[in-house]
């Protein structure tokens, strides 16, 4: 309310700004459909007639997609009519403004754009790389077909690499969306700890995809979220709580790494369709930098992947490297052996419509991965207080046929946790970490083998068992060359456990709930998989106590416990 003739209230965004008609945009075959939306601020687009596909997913005609805090393209191969208009505004939590904070660049401006439906930009464009990719799709489906006919071949295991915001993850879409539409279900690989698929940013995730992927939500919905129409996926999800695989000397990663291939080997031994149908691995874009530290991740995951095919994306510097170090060396697998099996290397065009993607816009993307993982993904639309948090409810369905999740929140005595914090130095720590990083603290094991397994323990057909109830599966490794890599895991973990007193920087951030026992040894904490997450709302010094966020009900399992310190970091405004 505001005095009369004084005008101490400002107009919002939303009114002095007319929505937009609807928009049509025809496309012409073998063209797409470029935009950008803000944050806070959405479009809808109906495919009215033709057909259309959004990184390799295909739209239902018809039905009205949403989109917000997006970048993205519509392909079309047979030509199609779109219908664009501009959706309600959404409220954003506290600290942000509509357009993911920035004013420039990714951020995309902070109010409406002027194009169709209030885009920040959208365009048409004519020229893209889609044949290209639709060609490894078919080079790829042949190498299926083959080890669907027997012969002892495994289905393609696939890298991608390439410098940041190349459309490595655009294409890992794609020919995830294309296998999985002639019935494949391939195994997808996230090794980009800045940005989450079907979890939070900070995770390294495998998840075999039996169903299409959710065109609104990017990857889609796993099933902490609550019910979805697009089938939830269900994640192998581990804790590296930091932004770049480099960090460290790359010790934590190849260790990751090391464990989620051979859960991803477990999967695909005794899984046929897993199998035949491979492994797609999208990779952060640092990797492509080629330094030393660079390449020798890459080999890592190479050789723990049993990686058969390189798709380089946006470097000939990388791929000329890519070439020499690796084109038709044969593949680090068990059954290379027998079949002869070689690694090819293939470059990529980058599409002119990859956007680079400001901090501020990773930032908002980032967020709103992790309240989407406390919230649901209507989260968006209600500012979330800590009150609403703490009354139990089921998930319900919102008008908009979205999720809103009710989390709980419970008082945790700081004494009884196993709470552990990595002690690595990064570029993005504080100064007050520095000190704790001794590299000689961290011996430089020996163990060339799958998972890092001891050599003394190491029979050729070994057994190992994995931990976590529902992912429980016999891993049986074969012959593996400890010659072909040339890289070697930390035997001590760089973990240290928290102790008091308690410290006001767990406000705001994550801890994971591991699978690990809370006395378990620090190798056997950092290599678990995670069981979930919550989010310290309030630190009490005095009285020791963290009052945490939590997407379910239920007693805080006694577990080892990770702090998401330097990343995700600390999450502003998620309630309050
Ligand atoms: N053809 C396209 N048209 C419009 N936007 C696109 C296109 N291809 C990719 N993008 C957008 O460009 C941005 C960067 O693409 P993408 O995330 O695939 O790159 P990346 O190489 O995986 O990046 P990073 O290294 O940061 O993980 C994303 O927002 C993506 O949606």
């Amino acid at each position: 309310m505001s005095l009369p003739g004084l005008e101490l209230a400002e107009a919002s965004v939303e009114s002095q700004y007319a929505a937009p008609p609807p928009t049509q945009v025809v496309l012409r075959p073998g063209s797409e459909w470029r935009f950008e939306i803000a944050f806070g601020l959405t479009i809808q687009v109906k495919l009215l007639t033709g057909t259309a596909e959004l990184f390799g997913t295909e739209l239902a005609q018809s039905q009205s997609y949403t989109f917000s805090g997006t970048k993205a393209a519509i392909y079309t191969w047979h030509g199609c009519t779109l219908e664009v208009s501009a959706g309600e505004g959404v409220a954003l939590p506290n600290g942000f403004a509509p357009g993911g904070v920035s004013t420039e660049g990714g951020g995309g401006g902070g109010a409406r754009g002027y194009g169709a439906g209030g885009c920040q930009s959208e365009y048409v464009a004519e020229e893209t790389p889609m044949v290209e990719y639709a060609n490894i799709h078919f080079a790829l489906e042949t190498m299926r077909q083959e080890a669907q006919d027997g012969g002892g071949r495994d289905g393609p295991r696939v890298l991608i690499l390439g410098p940041e915001s190349a459309g490595k993850t655009s294409l890992a879409k794609i020919l995830t969306g294309y296998a999985t539409k002639v019935d494949r279900q391939p195994v997808v690989v996230n090794l980009n700890p800045a940005e989450g698929m079907l979890s939070v940013p900070g995770t390294l995730t495998a998840t075999a995809f039996r169903s299409m992927i959710d065109i609104e939500e990017g990857w889609g919905n796993s099933p902490m979220s609550g019910p979805s129409p697009v089938p939830v996926k269900l994640p192998l999800v581990y804790f590296y709580p930091m932004k770049s695989p480099m960090d460290g000397e790359g010790g934590v990663f190849k260790s990751i790494v090391s464990r989620l291939a051979l859960s991803v080997t477990a999967r695909m031994a005794e899984d046929d369709d897993a199998r035949e149908a491979g492994v797609i691995v999208d990779t952060a874009g640092i990797l492509g930098q080629g330094t030393p530290t660079a390449l020798e991740l890459i080999h890592h995951i190479i050789t723990e992947f049993s990686i058969s095919t390189i798709l380089v994306m946006g470097s000939e510097r990388l791929y000329s490297t890519m070439v020499k170090n690796y084109e038709q060396k044969p593949t680090s697998s068990a059954s290379a052996a027998h079949s002869d099996e070689r690694i090819t290397v293939v470059k990529l065009s980058k599409s002119g419509g990859c956007v680079d993607r400001d901090e501020a816009f990773m930032k908002a993307i980032n967020d709103s991965q992790i309240r989407s993982y406390f919230f649901g993904n209507a989260a968006m639309a209600t500012t979330a207080s800590a009150a609403a948090a703490s009354t139990m409810a089921l998930p319900s369905i919102s008008s908009s046929s979205k999720i809103t999740l009710s989390p709980h929140t419970q008082q945790l005595d700081f004494d009884l946790l196993a709470l552990y914090n990595y002690t690595i130095s990064s570029s993005s720590l504080d100064e007050d970490d520095e000190d704790e990083y001794d590299p000689s603290q961290f011996t430089t094991g020996d163990s060339y083998l799958p998972g890092g397994i001891d050599p003394s323990d190491y029979t050729p057909s070994q057994t190992t068992t994995t931990t976590e109830p529902s992912q429980t599966t016999t891993v049986t490794t074969t012959s593996y060359d400890p010659a072909a890599t040339t890289s070697s895991t930390l035997e001590t973990p760089p973990l240290k456990k928290l102790t008091p007193p308690l410290t006001l920087a767990l406000s705001n951030t994550l801890i994971a709930i591991t699978y690990a026992p809370t006395n378990a040894p620090l190798k056997d904490i950092q290599d678990s998989s995670i069981m979930g997450f919550v989010y310290v709302s309030d630190v009490d010094v005095e009285k020791k106590k963290l009052r945490v966020l939590a997407p379910v009900g239920g007693r805080m399992p006694a577990k080892a416990l990770i702090w998401g310190k330097k990343w995700p970091g600390e999450v502003v405004g998620l309630v309050g």
